[in-house]
């Protein structure tokens, strides 16, 4: 059994043969940075993608070269920076993860991204609507919160939005979340699986614990909370001005990517927490959200309630709300003022 197969689990080599009755295309847009690059790797390790198109504006083909040596079975190809070469790496995909974007520094918070950002997210998604208008799209680009309603209006501008297709990826908070309380209560980490809802950014994001039947309570909750919150904070502050979190991104990026081709190729009940259009809290004008979504074939299948909670956690809900409807209008007027 080759090194690759032998580093995969029972389940992910059964997956082996399931890959060979379907092929899947997946191209990083941003292959070359920080996340790209790991992320890159994570998916050439997973039997389930049979190509993989690397497009970035610097060193993809380089990138591509040195994963490519890697003995598993997928096709790897690195795209230089031309229009040309991003159509020829979208087409055909059937899912397309975009971490291109510059990263945070100390003191700046996500939304400070949105000047370069805005504009880059928005360019991409008008080659992957040109190029890929049926890909599944995962949107890793801070601000999250605007950049999938960037990607959205660009689809819908060009007249092939599938809000079943659009992905804002949150799973880093979900893994964040798990692992810290695993921290604090001694468990697996692997075994606690922590609901978090909203968006992806300091009080958009709300921890759940109370539905999985821990109730922390006072200072321990209240550091609880802004951990998972701030978590990102804890990375930008760490890596000391060289950017944010990227091998955990990728981890969680990959995971995310799995579980949208486990549920393309026939598996069922696959949940993943992801900031989509979502009808939850459209009454208050918040018109995406991120919840537990059911995935399938054509993408989101079924959107989770947020149910039970207590009242601190709405409280933490009603704040999230509050900036969340602000971050999702500034993404819909960037698109309207700069086309
Ligand atoms: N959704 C989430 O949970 C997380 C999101 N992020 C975000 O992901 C983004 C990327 O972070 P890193 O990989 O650390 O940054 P990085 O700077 O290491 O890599 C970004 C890559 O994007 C490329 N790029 C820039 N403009 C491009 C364009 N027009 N087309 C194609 N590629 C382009 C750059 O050449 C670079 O290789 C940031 O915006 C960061 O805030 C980071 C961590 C978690
Ligand atoms: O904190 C950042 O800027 C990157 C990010 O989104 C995260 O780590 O959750």
């Amino acid at each position: 059994m080759s090194f690759a197969r032998q580093m995969l689990g029972a389940t992910q080599r059964r997956a082996f043969s399931a890959s060979a009755r379907q092929a899947s295309k997946v191209t990083v847009l941003g292959a070359a940075g920080g996340i790209g690059q790991p992320l890159s790797l994570l998916l050439k390790l997973n039997p389930r993608v049979s190509k993989l198109a690397l497009y970035d504006i610097r060193l993809a083909p380089g990138v591509a070269a040195d994963i490519g040596h890697i003995n598993t079975k997928s096709e790897v190809k690195g795209y230089d920076a031309t229009q040309s070469a991003l159509h020829e790496a979208l087409e055909g995909a059937e899912i397309v993860v975009i971490p291109a974007g510059v990263p945070r520094k100390p003191g700046m918070t996500r939304d400070d991204l949105f000047n370069t950002n805005a504009s880059i997210v928005r360019d991409l998604a008008k080659a992957t609507a040109d190029a890929a208008p049926n890909a599944k799209v995962l949107i890793i680009s801070n601000p999250v919160n605007s950049t999938v309603p960037i990607t959205a209006e660009v689809f819908k501008s060009k007249g092939v939005y599938d809000p079943k297709k659009l992905f804002g990826v949150t799973t880093l908070d979900v893994v964040r979340a798990s692992r810290f309380i695993s921290e604090l209560k001694g468990t697996d980490p692997s075994d606690e699986k922590i609901t978090v809802v909203g968006g992806h950014s300091g009080a958009t994001i709300v921890p759940l614990l109370s539905q999985s039947g821990y109730s922390l309570e006072g200072e321990k909750l209240d550091s609880y909370v802004h951990r998972v919150q701030f978590g990102g904070d804890e990375v930008v502050q760490a890596k000391g001005g060289a950017g944010s979190a990227t091998l955990s991104m990728a981890m969680a990026g990959a995971r995310f990517t799995e579980s949208l081709l486990k549920a393309s190729q026939g598996e069922k009940n696959v949940i993943e927490p992801t900031f989509v259009e979502s009808h939850l809290y459209k009454d208050q004008g918040v018109t995406y959200f991120a919840s537990n979504v059911e995935l399938g074939p054509n993408g989101v299948e079924k959107i989770h309630p947020v149910g039970k909670l207590t009242a601190h956690e709405q409280g933490l809900l009603d704040a999230c709300l509050k900036d969340l409807k602000g971050n999702i209008e500034k993404g819909v007027k960037f698109v309207k003022e700069n086309p």
